[in-house]
Parts: structure tokens; C-alpha cells; sequence
């Protein structure tokens, strides 16, 4: 029977990680809290004692019916005829220790290439660890760290075979679900990941493995494949949108704000006309229970002060447990060292399931290109509307999330999709803290649901700045909140005249 890797212990007895307490005493509340395999690493230890401690293991591993292996050691693995081991590239080669185990020993790799993961398959392994996913204290001499985009590669190309896999490194509650669900290539996905002191070092084992389990099982299955038939086309898309507005209407959503105070205000009313309600917490610890509602969460940079990032990953936390949708309005991303360290942070800790910024906040999530900004103005563009859009794939394609690059024209892509949308207004890029609360709406195809929410936002806009009365940004936010507030209206009576024959909607091919 194949082996279950979902959850995948491996232990660690330095004092660093232990903290002087006894392994079985760990491994045993673990396993209490859903550890589904346990490998016994000691890279300290003589034979004689690990024998007699991977006996002690074994015994409880056994009482809970999971899988015992050793790491490098197959003399131990026989000795006491535990379940299998598992074996790095510079330990006994796969083929002898296939030789020296009994038949249905379990055999695990350890790989970081698609070239040791092929020899993997091709020599018949059980399973592959892949890693090093993220740098760990735990250990440093790692050959590489090559993180969810490493990990997707060597999938894709093992993806014909059944071989088990797991991910190992820097693994914690944080980033977990965005571990899986990052690495995960079209056709094979991580089977689990393995974890060493954020269970091991835990004040709580089995509290640890608990909430380990319940984040593998609430992974959100990123609906990249489940859209409406023809859904590349824009005009299939657009007319789509009147009916999502009505469900967004009708369904009253609660979006957490953790949002900069110059435009607290203004989104609160944004929520209110177009019929959710807002709720503006910069307290990390209240996520917990505001994501109970099954509402959004959206974070927004603005104002970011020393005390911002932790209440952040609080409630990025809470909601990724709960596969909760996240937006990251990453405000001024590029414009100082502070702001670019904490969108690192933020990426490398939760899954957003949509980042919206300008170019310029765009170009330092993505990285390589990323250009100084002055202020939160993305400054004068020096990429043609063909690499914007490719820019807005490419995030999307390496995180696994929709992207939404505004300017004047707005380029929204899944990874795999782009689209142009050409509405709006210039005065709306003076007022910022966009709300996208469509997200939340149990709506599969999530790049629709984004677009009906800016197609509703944008052509609002557009018949505000429209109004006689209205000769500037200061006279077109109240303008512009009336105009929200009628096609909410308009939509709840099933009128959808608001939207016919004005979305200015294009697919980029790139
Ligand atoms: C499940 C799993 N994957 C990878 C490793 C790392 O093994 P290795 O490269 O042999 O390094 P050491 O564990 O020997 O330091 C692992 N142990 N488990
Ligand atoms: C054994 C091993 N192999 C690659 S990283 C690693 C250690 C992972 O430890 P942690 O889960 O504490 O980051």
C-alpha cells in the first residue's frame, strides 16, 4: 500500500530543536496530532545507541500505525526492522539498499534536480524528497535552496510517473498551503511535506502536527482550470459580469481591511455603496475570528509602520488556514528599503490569491526589474503594453494568483490569461484603495470574478466623471460613490443596462 506522505515527521535530537526532551515523548504526541510517516535523522549518534533508539521509536510509531524509516542508515533500518529508510545522493546507492532491504522496504531520495529526481523514478524509489524548498537553520549545508518554482520544474518533469513526493525545508503553518499549492505543476502536485522543527521544536508537538494536518487538508485548490466554457474570449467573460454583481449584491461579504488610514475612510464607503460591509482591523490577533465570517482579507501598505508586518502575518495566517481569500495592495512597494523588505516577508510568509499594484509596486513583487519609486506613483513607464502584460503573466504563472497591474490601462492576468481593460478614469488613479471584494464570492473562475469587480468600480468611474457637477477629484469621490451605489441598485433589480456595450475588454496575446 503507498505509503501516506502527507504529513512527514522527521526528527532532529540536537539540544537546539529537542530542547533536552525525550524524542519518543515528541514523536508520540506528534503522532497524536496526525503525523503520517516519521524518518529518525541523528546525524550525532554511535550505531549502538541509534539501534536502540530507533527500537523505542518503532515501537510507537507502530501503536499508531505509521510508517518508521532511517535516514542514511540501512544497517540501522535492518537491525530493526523498521519499515524502510530514506537516503541522501552521497549515501548507499538506491540499487544496494534495494539488494540489502527486504522486498517492501520503503525507499525515499532525497533530490534537488530533475536529473537526481529522474534517477529517482527510473531506479524505482518510493518517494522523492525535494528540497531544500526555503534556507533552514536547521540545515546548512543544503547543495541548493530552490523554492516553489525549483520544486514545480522537477514535478513537471516527473509528472508520467506515480513516484511519491514531499517537500522539506523552512516549512511552517505560515507558508505550508502556499508551498503546496505554488509547487503544484499542471499534472503532479507535492503529496505532502516534511517537516523537522516546526513540530520537533514546538512547545506543543501534537498541537503543532494538528494544525499542520488541518492546513494540508484546507489547501485551497487554485480553480485555474475550472472556468466558463470559452472563457479566453472577452465578450464571454463580460457577459458574465452583471450576473456575478447581482451574487456579489446578494451576498453581503465582509472584507477585512488592514488598510493605510489616508483611505480608510473612503473604502469603508466603497464597501457600503456597493453593498458588502467593510470592517477595518489593523489587529493581527482579531483575524482569527473575523475569518470565521468567510469574508476577504485585504492589506494594503500604505501606512506602514514598525508594527504593520506582524499584525499582517497574523491575519494572512488565519486566513490562509481557512483558504480565505487574500489581496495585497503592496503601496509604495519600490519607493524604500523598508517597504521592499516587507514584501518579501509577506510573500515568502502567505499566499495572496490576488496582488494588485501599479507597475512600478509590480516590478518589486516580481523582483528582478523592479524600479525606484517616488512616493506611491508608479513614475513614467519604460515598458511597452506588451511586456506590461507579460510582467502580469509571469507574477501570476510563479505565484500561482491572479495579478492586476493597474495604470491607464489595466492588464489582469491568472498566469495563463491576460487581459487589457481599457475603462476607468484618470481622476480614480488619484483616489487610491480599490476594493476587490469580488474574490469572495463562490465564484470558480476567480480572474471573472476580479474582472466584474473592476469592470463595476471602473465604468462607475467613468459616469461620474461624466456628471456636469463634477470638475475634479474632489467633486467626483462623492460623484463617484452615488455611481457605485446605482449599479448596485440597477443590479439587485436584474437591470443590467449599466454594463451593455461599455466594457472596454481585450485578450493580450503575448
Ligand atoms: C524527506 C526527506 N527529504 C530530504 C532529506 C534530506 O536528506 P539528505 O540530503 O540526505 O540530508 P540529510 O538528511 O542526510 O542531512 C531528508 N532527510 N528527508
Ligand atoms: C533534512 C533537511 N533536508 C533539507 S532541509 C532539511 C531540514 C529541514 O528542517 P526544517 O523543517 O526545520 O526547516
Amino acid at each position: 500500500m503507498p505509503v501516506d506522505l502527507s504529513l512527514y515527521l522527521v526528527t532532529d535530537s540536537t539540544p537546539a530543536i529537542l530542547k533536552g526532551r525525550d524524542l519518543c515523548t515528541v514523536v508520540e504526541d506528534a503522532l497524536k496530532g496526525g503525523v503520517t510517516v516519521v524518518q529518525y535523522r541523528d546525524k550525532k549518534s554511535d550505531t549502538g545507541d541509534l539501534i536502540s533508539t530507533a527500537k523505542k521509536l518503532h515501537q510507537v510509531t507502530q501503536r499508531y500505525g505509521v510508517p518508521l524509516l532511517i535516514n542514511d542508515r540501512v544497517d540501522v533500518a535492518l537491525a530493526v526492522g523498521v519499515e524502510g529508510v530514506h537516503l541522501g545522493q552521497d549515501d548507499m546507492t538506491f540499487e544496494l539498499a534495494k539488494k540489502l532491504l527486504p522486498k517492501d522496504a520503503i525507499i525515499g531520495i532525497s533530490t534537488s534536480s530533475i536529473e537526481e529526481a529522474r534517477k529517482a523514478v527510473a531506479d524505482g524509489a518510493d518517494y522523492i524528497g525535494i528540497g531544500t524548498m526555503f534556507a533552514t537553520p536547521t540545515k546548512t549545508n543544503t547543495k541548493s535552496v530552490i523554492g516553489t518554482a525549483g520544486t514545480q520544474a522537477i514535478l513537471d518533469a516527473i509528472s508520467d510517473s506515480s513516484i511519491g513526493t514531499v517537500s522539506i525545508g523552512g516549512i511552517n503553518h505560515a507558508n505550508v498551503q502556499r508551498v503546496l499549492y505554488q509547487s503544484k505543476s499542471p499534472k503532479k502536485g507535492l503529496d505532502g511535506v516534511a517537516i523537522v522543527s516546526a513540530i520537533v521544536a514546538a512547545d506543543d508537538p501534537k498541537a503543532s502536527a494538528e494544525e499542520f494536518a488541518n492546513l494540508i487538508k484546507s489547501t485551497p485548490v487554485f480553480a485555474l482550470d475550472s472556468k466558463v466554457a470559452g472563457a479566453n474570449k472577452p465578450e464571454t467573460l463580460v457577459a458574465e459580469v452583471p450576473q456575478i454583481v447581482r451574487k456579489l449584491v446578494e451576498a453581503h461579504p465582509l472584507v477585512h481591511n488592514m488598510i493605510n488610514f489616508v483611505v480608510s475612510n473612503f473604502v469603508a464607503n466603497v464597501a457600503l455603496s456597493i453593498g458588502a460591509s467593510p470592517i477595518m482591523s489593523p489587529y493581527g490577533d482579531e483575524a482569527k475570528d473575523l475569518c470565521k465570517f468567510n469574508g476577504a482579507l485585504l492589506i494594503n501598505m500604505g501606512t506602514l509602520t514598525s508594527e504593520s508586518i506582524p499584525n499582517y502575518e497574523k491575519a494572512i495566517k488565519a486566513y490562509n488556514t481557512r483558504g480565505n481569500p487574500v489581496v495585497l495592495d503592496p503601496v509604495g512597494a519600490a519607493a524604500t528599503e523598508i517597504r521592499r523588505n516587507a514584501v518579501s516577508r509577506l510573500m515568502s510568509g502567505g499566499y495572496f490569491d490576488l496582488i494588485k499594484g501599479n507597475e512600478g509596486e509590480i516590478r518589486q513583487v516580481w523582483g528582478s526589474n523592479a524600479v525606484q519609486q517616488r512616493g506611491v506613483d508608479s513614475g513614467p513607464s519604460t515598458l511597452t503594453d506588451s511586456q506590461k502584460a507579460a510582467l502580469a503573466r509571469d507574477l501570476a504563472r510563479r505565484e500561482r494568483n491572479l495579478v492586476l497591474m493597474t495604470g491607464a490601462i489595466d492588464y489582469l492576468s491568472d498566469g495563463e490569461r491576460v487581459f487589457a481593460v481599457e475603462n476607468g478614469h484618470p481622476y480614480l488613479g488619484q483616489v487610491t484603495g480599490h476594493l476587490r471584494l469580488f474574490l469572495g464570492l463562490p465564484y470558480s473562475d476567480k480572474l471573472l470574478a476580479v474582472l466584474s469587480g473592476l469592470l463595476m468600480y471602473e465604468i462607475a468611474a467613468e459616469n461620474a466623471a461624466a456628471k456636469d457637477y463634477v470638475r475634479g477629484p474632489g467633486s467626483f469621490v462623492p460623484a463617484f460613490l452615488d455611481e457605485l451605489y446605482a449599479i448596485r441598485t440597477a443590479a439587485a433589480k436584474g437591470d443590467d443596462s449599466w454594463i451593455a456595450g461599455r466594457a472596454k475588454v481585450h485578450e493580450v496575446k503575448i
